[in-house]
């Protein structure tokens, strides 16, 4: 997965031209579109289409996953929100089953008030995080686009930390934004945003008091129409605070509740929600405690780029713009991203050297 990557352009009718117009009905519109649908979703399910039989391809539609229980599944499709099981062929595989966020495939059959997902769509950004004492990787979310990272004034506000959020979530694929909450706590926020600002060129910073909904508008803004923000920091920064006044709600206690009569999903818990006004936001407890990420993932990344700066002119290279860097070589190469490089820096230590100054040094 190359981190940084943008998403596709918006679903176009062209990109329909090969669907018989019987169902192609399923597979575009605007309610897909808000739920994070995509050109490159869309070929890709066009693969799985072609590859059904004729005979179950009607009965084939693409949905998100919005929640997750042992086996069972909440889909959203483009006619609303419905109970499903893994297909047999998918029940084998564990490594191969949807996740929170996830894009499938799914069927509907005639004799059960269930969808059976089929396939599993490519992933355009996963988190995942250690388990088997650190063995193995288990993605927990996928197609997240947005990460706020969340912390406040005081003991939460730790720039090191908070840095290798960033580069965390740049490896994921996403892109982060940072959050200062609780603004209310400090008589003057604007020092504590601009280090923020100086930690991560590029990454934007808001400020927030979430509990009055003092700089709500601007977050609102961040979170966009068919894309999908998650909220992550340590407990008590106010993430349910933000979620609830983003929702409009109790999310808690009015989200995860199923309706009686549809079948037997009532503890799939639903973890993704639509934001009034545009945008989706994930919000899983496994997402949320930073603390359980596999670092792994940012690890595999910067193991390449030092493979890459064996080849570096210099030894002492920094890839900050060094005559015979290979490093920035294979960022204009497209072999790695700029957002791998930026959390390769991130992670190292160095300040990113976005702007450097020409002036002397001042004594
Ligand atoms: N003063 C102040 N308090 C806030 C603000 N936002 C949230 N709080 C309070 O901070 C406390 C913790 O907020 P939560 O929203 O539960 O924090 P959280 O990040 O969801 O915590 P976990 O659920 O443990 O992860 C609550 O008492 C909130 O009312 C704010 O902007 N200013
Ligand atoms: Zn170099």
């Amino acid at each position: 997965m190359v981190a940084g990557q943008a998403r596709g352009d918006r679903v176009t009718r062209d990109s329909d031209r090969t669907l018989t117009d019987r169902h192609a009905g399923n597979w575009r519109g605007p309610e897909l579109d808000a739920l994070g649908w995509t050109d490159a979703l869309h070929a890709a399910a066009q693969d799985v289409l072609h590859a059904a039989t004729p005979d179950v391809q009607p009965d084939l539609l693409p949905a998100r996953v919005a929640g997750v229980g042992r086996g069972t599944f909440r889909l959203w499709t483009a006619q609303g929100e419905e109970g499903a099981l893994l297909a047999g062929s998918m029940r084998q595989d564990p490594d191969s089953q949807p996740v929170m966020g996830d894009w499938v495939v799914a069927q509907r059959l005639p004799d059960s008030p269930d969808l059976r997902v089929t396939a599993v769509l490519p992933r355009l950004t996963t988190f995942a995080r250690a388990v088997n004492g650190g063995l193995s990787r288990q993605v927990i979310t996928a197609n997240v686009d947005t990460v706020l990272i969340v912390t406040a004034p005081g003991e939460d506000f730790d720039l090191p930390r908070l840095g290798r959020y960033v580069a965390a979530v740049h490896a994921s694929g996403a892109q982060p934004a940072l959050l200062l909450n609780k603004t209310d706590l400090t008589r003057d926020p604007q020092p504590l945003l601009a280090q923020l600002g100086a930690l991560a060129p590029g990454v934007p910073t808001y400020a927030l008091n979430a509990r009055s909904g003092a700089g709500l508008s601007d977050v609102r803004a961040a979170l966009r129409p068919g894309l999908t923000a998650a909220l992550i920091g340590s407990s008590g920064v106010g993430k349910s605070t933000l979620t609830n006044a983003l929702l409009g709600r109790d999310a808690a206690q009015t989200g995860e509740v199923m309706p009686d009569g549809l079948g037997r999903h009532t503890t799939t818990a639903r973890t993704l929600y639509r934001v009034p006004g545009g945008g989706l936001l994930v919000d899983n407890p496994g997402l949320r405690d930073i603390a359980v990420w596999d670092p792994e993932g940012v690890a595999t990344g910067l193991d390449v780029i030092e493979e890459i700066a064996a080849d570096c002119r210099y030894r002492k290279c920094t890839h900050t713009g060094e005559p015979g860097c290979a490093v920035l070589r294979a960022v204009q190469r497209g072999q790695i991203s700029a957002a791998q490089l930026e959390a390769y820096h991130a992670l190292k230590g160095a300040a990113v050297p976005a702007r450097r100054s020409s002036r002397p040094p001042r004594r």
